[in-house]
């Protein structure tokens, strides 16, 4: 089965990457990404300077997926310019890298794009604009703010010339998934849509001891994994068909190659892989691949280009 995806512009082996936060914000981390059989991979979403982040525990595996409130902890943006000009290739060689971008600020988040548009690799990265972090204290969700997202959209697409994309948080009403969409499509050059980001403000309790699991923000946590799969699935369809000229990038409770099936059939061109990496490292995406591969082929498919949006209602 032929597995390969040629959108935006790029053609990758396979639809799959890390979500971008997971093993992403190292230069060890990214070499990982990059020798692993994904497709592509994505930089931990950066500020402008560097940054610690919240306190720890941060972060917690669970046997349905996790918890994180990390803070944007990243390496500023320098860092992730800097391995893009010696990491992304265009030509024969191409392993078209996309890089994420999560300002403190609106005016941060317009500085680094402007940046990366005269970036000299700039024609081989894909910019992911991160409008759904959900755990820095007293920074309310942009994308959850209709206004402040058209602002935020019309500051990028003024100093951004390339096609991009963003990352989205879950929406669960209709009214929000038109809204939001209403919002997007006036963008052209918003190329794709991310969807989904983790399901934000969960809260986990250790009741062994009656605690929280995570410090930060009294507990309060983004939640990923097997938790969130058909808030994803729901999210990658709701675009799909409400911005047919734009490409969705499927994330959100893909542990296995039937989940990265789903999200191709629910509209996804390209799948990320975020809660199950972190649990399994990077050979978690030869074995989604083959799994995937072998789910496709039982299926009578000739490539996974087939199975995009191919999903059936009960008429
Ligand atoms: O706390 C984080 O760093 C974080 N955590 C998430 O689950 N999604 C994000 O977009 C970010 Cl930026």
């Amino acid at each position: 089965v032929d597995l390969s995806v040629s959108v935006l512009g790029h053609t990758f082996a396979n639809p799959l990457m890390n979500a971008a936060g997971v093993c992403c914000s190292t230069t060890e981390e990214l070499d990982s990404l990059l020798a692993s059989a994904s497709g592509t991979l994505i930089t931990k979403s950066c500020t402008a300077q560097q940054r610690d982040g919240n306190p720890a525990p941060r972060f917690k595996p669970l046997p349905l997926g996790s918890i994180n409130s990390m803070g944007l902890p990243n390496e500023g943006y320098e860092y992730y310019a800097e391995y893009v000009s010696h990491r992304a290739k265009g030509g024969a060689a191409a392993k078209p890298i996309f890089f994420s971008i999560s300002g403190m600020t609106m005016q941060d988040s317009a500085d680094m794009a402007a940046k990366l548009a005269a970036h000299p690799q700039g024609a081989n990265v894909l910019l992911e604009l991160n409008l759904s972090c959900p755990n820095v204290p007293g920074k309310p969700q942009i994308g959850y703010d209709m206004q402040d997202m058209r602002r935020y959209l019309e500051a990028v697409t003024a100093v951004y010339p390339r096609p991009f994309g963003v990352k989205l948080p879950p929406y669960f009403d209709m009214a929000h998934f038109d809204q939001a969409a209403e919002v997007l499509n006036a963008f052209p050059s918003v190329a794709f849509l991310t969807c989904i980001n983790s399901v934000g403000n969960g809260l986990v309790i250790d009741d062994t001891c009656d605690t929280v699991a995570i410090k930060p923000k009294n507990g309060f946590g983004g939640i990923g994994g097997e938790y969130v799969l058909p808030t994803a699935l729901a999210n990658v369809n709701a675009f799909r068909t409400r911005c047919p000229e734009k490409v969705i990038i499927g994330c959100g409770g893909v542990l296995c190659g039937r989940d990265a099936y789903q999200h191709l059939l629910a509209g996804a061109s390209l799948v990320q892989v975020g809660t199950q990496l972190w649990k399994e490292g990077p050979d978690a995406f030869r074995r989604i691949r083959d799994e995937l591969q072998a789910h496709l082929a039982r299926k009578g498919y000739g490539a996974d280009r087939d199975a995009i949006g191919k999903l059936k209602v009960i008429e």
